[in-house]
């Protein structure tokens, strides 16, 4: 395309193209011709080993190329072979909620049935299946674990495929080690491990360890506790990869280009880039649509598309929607587009080479997402995306040698670089009381392990032997949210406020609720100004809500006011499913009337554990307020470490509502 390119070493392979290059592009038009898509992927050839080391073996690893049918294949030769037979169901995990749906849908379209009979999934605060109808059921892997607290053995599944494992989610770490357990009372149960990425061998040996039970010489019942490899020989179409010839410094600005470029030279396509955050998408939706107009064609038939978790279901949903004649859809996305995800018009895939990752530091408990150089592993799945309807092209914004030598094989499985609050309490709702002697897939460091007992202990949920206490570390484990907001949450039943508190974790619990893009910042800070609240962003949240119920839930309400439709919506959603396990567990649900306090402070402050230093996030109401006391939702690092959803507080609710944890004195000493 330009002398800035270099193709990579690896040779284009030949493709199997009966059809001119482009197979499966155009939407099939009736079952025969999806059966004859289902029967042309690589996986089909072994259909019948995969089925006869599943009947054989109890726990069978799949690897095989991205795109060579795994994911949405494997379950229907099971569901045909009989395994959903007898009300049982087949379940596949994923580490993400748009992979669990976008594939859910796709088999329900392979099997020509609705979306949540036959085929359902199930994402945290959404169930589209039908319980007694449902056979083959996506699901993230945490909810998986989730379920393992009504029924610890997870008996109504006779398979369970744990798929794109090299992600090593903390969920799937998690669900690895108990599954081990889990099979030696239920030998019946079926585990496949699937990736295109995995290092096979180190996951054969875990489900290898003397835990499990080996089958006795001569024993001709039960399944071969040994687990079995496959290898997946074949992908669908090539994909030729490309390199930078010199390291880029700014991938933004080399993604930026790079689309241009392919636009302007390469024969239609779509376009699919990987960047790391909203931010950097956003930034590069701007620049792309700007430059493209610069150029002076008024319309070149450029469609720029962000895609992000944060990002509401319908725009979300945009990027699936068939590309219009003459046009060019460019998704540039987060790595949520990374695995699993099948967008059919994508050509060319462009790979800057970073991902935000989390990374946890537990001696100052501060959480950070970091843009982070991305494994090799990562870089195979981006590159995947494409080539899976027709033949592509991948764009690498780092160097050939860089991904030899530099680039790691795998990155740092997310249970060695997390807060471990809400595993540990998971693990001890489900009986695990020895945590560190788990048998983790890797094991998590001792300092995070100390520190999220720690915090536990603070909130009341674990007892001085570092049990759940009884009933609150119950039903705070109940809740599916982070512990300290199920925590405040349950606190607000007894302090008769929790409809209030409802309303604020359900806001909680998605990224955000103004829109971003439309008008200026200027713009968008007075229209949260209308509803600031002295004490801070929760109880300004609160009269966002208030305002929406009034506008009778109305868009326009929300266009006018900066508000996210769609992310209300949600609010809505959500709220009516918390209310739903605040009334099982017994929370008094109850509204209040309030108060307002604040006063004036520097700007700058100090964490009571650790005593690092903070401030106010420019988003939030209490930017220029600044009160003297504040509790924040969640840290961000930036330039300086930035205080997310803040509110004003009183320092001694602190020693009245955790004595244990609090003391006076050591506040006091604080102020300064
Ligand atoms: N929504 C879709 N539209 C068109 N074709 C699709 C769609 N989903 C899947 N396919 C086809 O089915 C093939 C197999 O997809 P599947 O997700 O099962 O592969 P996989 O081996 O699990 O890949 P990965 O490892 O990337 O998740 C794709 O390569 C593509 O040809």
């Amino acid at each position: 395309m330009s002398q800035f390119w270099k193709p990579g070493a690896e040779k284009p392979r030949l493709v199997d193209d009966e059809e001119g290059g482009v197979l499966f592009f155009s939407s099939p038009s009736g079952y025969a011709n999806i059966e004859r898509q289902r029967q042309r992927l690589p996986v089909y050839k072994y259909r019948t080993s995969i089925l006869y080391l599943v009947e054989t073996h109890a726990t069978t690893i799949i690897v095989g190329e991205t795109g060579s049918g795994k994911t949405t294949q494997i379950p229907q030769y099971l569901k045909e072979a009989g395994w959903a037979d007898g009300g049982r169901v087949i379940a596949c995990t994923q580490p993400r909620r748009l992979a669990v749906q976008s594939v859910a849908s796709r088999v329900a379209e392979e099997m020509g049935v609705k979306l949540g009979e036959e085929v359902g999934y199930t994402i945290r605060f959404e169930d589209v299946t039908n319980t007694g109808v449902t056979m083959i059921k996506f699901l993230t892997d945490g909810v998986l674990l989730r379920e393992m607290m009504n029924d610890p053995l997870l008996t109504k599944y006779s398979v369970i495929m744990i798929d794109e494992a090299h992600e090593r989610s903390i969920s799937t770490d998690i669900l690895l080690g108990l599954l081990k357990k889990i099979q030696r009372r239920r030998p019946e149960l079926r585990l496949i491990i699937s990736s295109a990425t995995i290092q096979a061998k180190s996951m054969s040996d875990f489900f290898q360890t003397s835990k499990t039970r080996r089958r006795p010489e001569g024993e001709e019942l039960g399944p071969n506790m040994e687990s079995a490899v496959l290898s997946v020989e074949g992908r669908g179409f090539n994909v030729q990869i490309h390199y930078v010839e010199e390291p880029v410094p700014d991938y933004l600005r080399a993604a930026v280009s790079t689309v241009l470029l392919i636009h302007e030279k390469e024969p239609m396509g779509d376009i699919l880039v990987f960047l790391t955050g909203q931010d950097d998408i956003d930034a590069a939706v701007q620049l792309i649509t700007e430059e493209d107009q610069n150029r002076g064609r008024k319309s070149s038939g450029l469609m720029v598309l962000p895609l992000y978790s944060g990002l509401p279901r319908s725009e979300q949903e945009l990027v699936f929607t068939p590309t219009p004649r003459g046009k060019r859809k460019v998704v540039i996305s987060t790595n949520i587009a990374e695995t699993s995800i099948t967008l059919e018009g994508v050509v060319y895939v462009v790979d800057s080479g970073f991902s935000k990752q989390r990374f946890y530091n537990p001696i100052t408990d501060i959480e950070n997402l970091v843009v982070a150089p991305i494994s090799k592993a990562s870089a195979r799945q981006r590159t995947g995306r494409a080539g899976r309807v027709r033949p592509g092209k991948c764009y690498r914004l780092y160097t050939e040698e860089y991904f030899a030598k530099e680039m790691s094989a795998e990155g740092i499985p997310e249970i060695q670089r997390s807060n471990l609050v809400p595993c540990v309490i998971q693990l001890k709702a489900l009986g695990i009381d020895n945590i560190l002697g788990f048998d983790w897939p890797a094991s998590p460091s001792s300092e995070a392990m100390v520190r999220a007992l720690e915090v536990l202990y603070s909130l009341g949920v674990l007892d001085d032997d570092a049990k759940l206490t009884s009933p609150t570390g119950f039903q705070i484990a109940e809740i599916p949210l982070d512990p300290m907001i199920s925590k405040m949450m349950l606190a607000s039943g007894q302090l008769g406020c929790s409809e209030e508190m409802i309303t604020i974790a359900a806001t909680l619990s998605i990224q955000s609720i103004w829109v971003s893009g439309w008008g200026s910042q200027k713009e968008l800070d007075e229209a949260k100004l209308n509803f600031a609240a002295a004490e801070g962003d929760h109880v300004s949240f609160l009269n966002v809500y208030k305002g929406f119920l009034q506008s009778g839930k109305s868009s326009q309400w929300c266009h006018k006011n900066f508000v996210n439709y769609q992310a209300m919506k949600k609010v809505l959603e959500i709220r009516e499913q918390l209310r739903r396990t605040a009334q099982r567990i017994g929370i008094v649900l109850k509204s209040c009337e309030r108060d307002t306090v604040a006063s004036s402070h520097d700007g700058k402050y100090k964490t009571i554990r650790g005593s690092q230093e903070v401030y106010i996030h420019p988003s939030s109401v209490l930017f220029r307020v600044n009160p003297k006391w504040v509790l924040y939702h969640s840290l961000v690092s930036t330039d300086k470490q930035y205080m997310r959803n803040v509110i004003s507080i009183d320092p001694s609710w602190l020693t009245e509502a955790a004595p244990h944890f609090y003391q006076h004195q050591r506040l006091k000493s604080m102020v300064h």
